[in-house]
C-alpha cells in the first residue's frame, strides 16, 4: 500500500526549478533514501512534500495528517525540559506516551535537563525522538545522523526499524550508511531541472516566509 506517490513533480528553490519529472511511491513498511550531491535538492525535495513550500508542477497523493518532517532544525524548545519537549509534542500530535520516544534516543538521564543544555548531539536525538510522539505514518528526514555518534546512530537506525516494522514509511536524505540493506535508493541527480528555468509560483507564496 503507497503511504505517498509522487508523480511527474517539480520543485524549485530561490525561484528555480531544482527538480523535475520526479515520480516515485513509498510503500507501507519501506525506507526510501534520497541521494545526490550538495545542492541537487534533496532538502527541497523533502520541503516540498512537507507542505512547507509548494511544488510548481506534478502531483504528491499523500493521506491527511500522514507526515511528520524532520528539518535541518530540530524544532526543539530551548527553554523547556526534555521530557517537557516531547509532552509539547505529543500534546500538539494527540498522544500522551512519551516513555518510549525516551528509551529509544536514550534520554532517560537526560530527561529533566533543559534542552537549551543539551550536546549539539543529544539536541539531535531530542529532535528524532519526537517524530515517535507525532505518531505519523510517513517520517520526511533531512541528514538525521548529522552530530550523532555512532553508539546513537545504532539507536536511530532501530529506532526507524521499528516505525518500518510497524507498517510505517520514511524518507530520508543521508550522506551516511544507515545500515538499512532493505532500503530502496533513489538518486535525484537524474531529475535535474536542466537548465534551472524560473519556476512560476502562486502570487501568495513567499518564500521568505517558508
Ligand atoms: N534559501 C535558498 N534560497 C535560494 N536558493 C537556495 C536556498 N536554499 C537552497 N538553495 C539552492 O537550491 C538548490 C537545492 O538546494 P537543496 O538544499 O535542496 O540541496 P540538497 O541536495 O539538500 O543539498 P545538500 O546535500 O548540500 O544538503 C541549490 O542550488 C541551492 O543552492
Amino acid at each position: 500500500m503507497s503511504l505517498l506517490s509522487v508523480r511527474d513533480l517539480a520543485v524549485a528553490r530561490g525561484g528555480l526549478r531544482v527538480i523535475e519529472g520526479l515520480s516515485f511511491s513509498l510503500e507501507k513498511s519501506r525506507a526510501l533514501i534520497l541521494r545526490g550531491p550538495n545542492g541537487s535538492g534533496k532538502t527541497t525535495l523533502l520541503r516540498s512534500l512537507a507542505g512547507l513550500q509548494p511544488a510548481v508542477d506534478g502531483q504528491i497523493e499523500c493521506g491527511a495528517d500522514a507526515i511528520a518532517y524532520a528539518g535541518h532544525a530540530d524544532g526543539i524548545k530551548p527553554a523547556l525540559t526534555v521530557t517537557e519537549n516531547l509532552r509539547f509534542w505529543a500534546s500538539v500530535f494527540g498522544h500522551s506516551a512519551i516513555d518510549p520516544a525516551l528509551d529509544a534516543m536514550n534520554l532517560r538521564e537526560l530527561a529533566a535537563r533543559p534542552a537549551h543544555a543539551l550536546s549539539a548531539g543529544q539536541k539531535r536525538r531530542l529532535g528524532l525522538a519526537r517524530l515517535m510522539v507525532t505518531g505519523r505514518p510517513v517520517w520526511l528526514l533531512d541528514e538525521p545522523t548529522v552530530s550523532l555518534d555512532s553508539a546513537s546512530v545504532g539507536l536511530f537506525a532501530a529506532m526507524l526499524r521499528s516505525h518500518l516494522g510497524q507498517g510505517g514509511a520514511a524518507l530520508i536524505a543521508t550522506h551516511i550508511d544507515l545500515g538499512l540493506p532493505e532500503a530502496a535508493v533513489l538518486d535525484l541527480s537524474q531529475y535535474r531541472a536542466s537548465p534551472r528555468t524560473p519556476a512560476s509560483r502562486p502570487a501568495s507564496f513567499n518564500e521568505a516566509f517558508a
